[in-house]
């Protein structure tokens, strides 16, 4: 069945549903990166977003249950150009067109990905509705209008946890404030020896400096960072108290929290390329990327502050580092999930922070 992307400047793509009736609204972004389909679906920094892979042919390895960063899908639409409906993999437990249908979230292919990835490069991230069969265009177009913009305000409370639970049994003690955190970022902990407990997005720095953490990681999440002011105000609560680790949205809600201020790219970093530069060493590192926001560079309090990274594409702020407490973070995913495992470095260094406590001066 012709199914149909409509952005909200009025340009129309279209394909083929995978599966009629369906239809969705939210924001576009595309992804450039060739394998990780299934990470990239489940990541849930992708709530409340329709999701353009530009390679070409998707669902080729099909789907499995250890390739997931959360229980279910996340994405509100997926846009391919060919969904690849037999998949040829040991690992494969069932097609992504069948996975995707039991969510009910729909695919649409036979799109021209990369030529609708270059229209959102040079127009920015935009809203956009997909829908199949007959269309009612005039109404379409003031559904896209009228589509909220990304709001953080509801999309956290959805990828959050209720109540507070814990995973592992050794040390270091971890607290993971979860504004959505992907599977793979406990998962690298656990698989340290670490105890880890995951906090929910409405916990106070009380709460999460009851369990005497040796360390606090600020996860990533869905959204606008200034969505999240209650955020905020747990990441002041816990600074100077407990050694700190920020990942993407987390990096970007510890920047607020220390005065800084985020700003919306104008079409976002998602892929799994990315060189980023540590301007401590000099050494640049191929990163995985999701994200829509940015610290703005010269919001920083330096005397307290000094940016550690940079994205080496545009320029724009990758990490941060205080300069007296043990608190950093970055805009990227060390955990890799998927992507290159350059940045791993990152959380043993973090673990080492939390064994001296000590802080690296910059
Ligand atoms: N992966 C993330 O945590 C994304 C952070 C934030 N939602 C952004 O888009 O910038």
């Amino acid at each position: 069945m012709e199914a149909y992307l409509i952005l909200e400047d009025g340009t129309i793509f279209q394909g083929e549903a995978l599966e009629a009736g369906y239809f969705c609204h939210g924001e576009v972004v595309f992804n450039t990166s060739m394998t990780g389909y299934q990470e990239i679906l489940t990541d849930p920094s992708y709530c409340g977003q329709i999701v353009v892979l530009t390679y070409p042919l998707i669902g080729n390895y099909g789907i499995n249950e250890e390739d997931r960063e959360a229980p279910r899908p996340q994405v509100l639409g997926l846009v391919v150009r060919e969904a690849c409906l037999e998949p040829s993999n040991w690992r494969a437990q069932e097609t992504l067109a069948s996975y995707l249908k039991r969510y009910r979230i729909p695919v649409i292919q036979g799109v021209d990905t990369r030529a609708l990835t270059r229209h959102l490069r040079t127009r920015g991230t935009m809203r956009g509705i997909l829908t199949s069969g007959q269309v009612d265009w005039e109404e379409v177009k003031r559904l896209v209008r009228q589509t909220p913009p990304l709001s953080g305000d509801k999309l956290v409370p959805a990828v959050t946890n209720s109540q507070p639970y814990v995973l592992g049994e050794g040390s270091p003690r971890i607290a993971v404030y979860n504004l959505g955190v992907k599977q793979s970022i406990l998962e690298w902990f656990i698989k340290q020896g670490c105890s880890v407990t995951v906090f929910p997005a409405h916990s106070t720095a009380e709460d999460i400096l009851a369990i005497q953490p040796d360390g606090v990681l600020l996860s990533n999440g869905p959204g606008d960072p200034k969505d999240v002011p209650y955020g905020v105000e747990t990441v002041k609560g816990l600074l100077g108290k407990v050694p700190i680790l920020g990942i993407c949205l987390g990096h970007q809600i510890l920047a607020l929290a220390l005065g800084g201020d985020t700003f919306k790219l104008h079409f976002g970093h998602r892929g799994g390329n990315h060189p980023v530069k540590d301007l401590t060493t000099g050494r640049v590192y191929i990163t995985s990327q999701n994200h829509g926001y940015a610290v703005a560079a010269g919001s920083l309090p330096s005397e307290e502050v000094y940016v550690s990274h940079i994205n080496l594409n545009d320029d724009t702020v990758e990490g941060l580092r205080h300069r007296y407490l043990p608190v950093f973070s970055v805009q990227y995913h060390p955990e890799a999930g998927p992507g290159p495992r350059d940045s791993e470095y990152i959380f043993r260094e973090f673990l080492e922070l939390i064994s001296n406590k000590g802080c690296r001066k910059g």
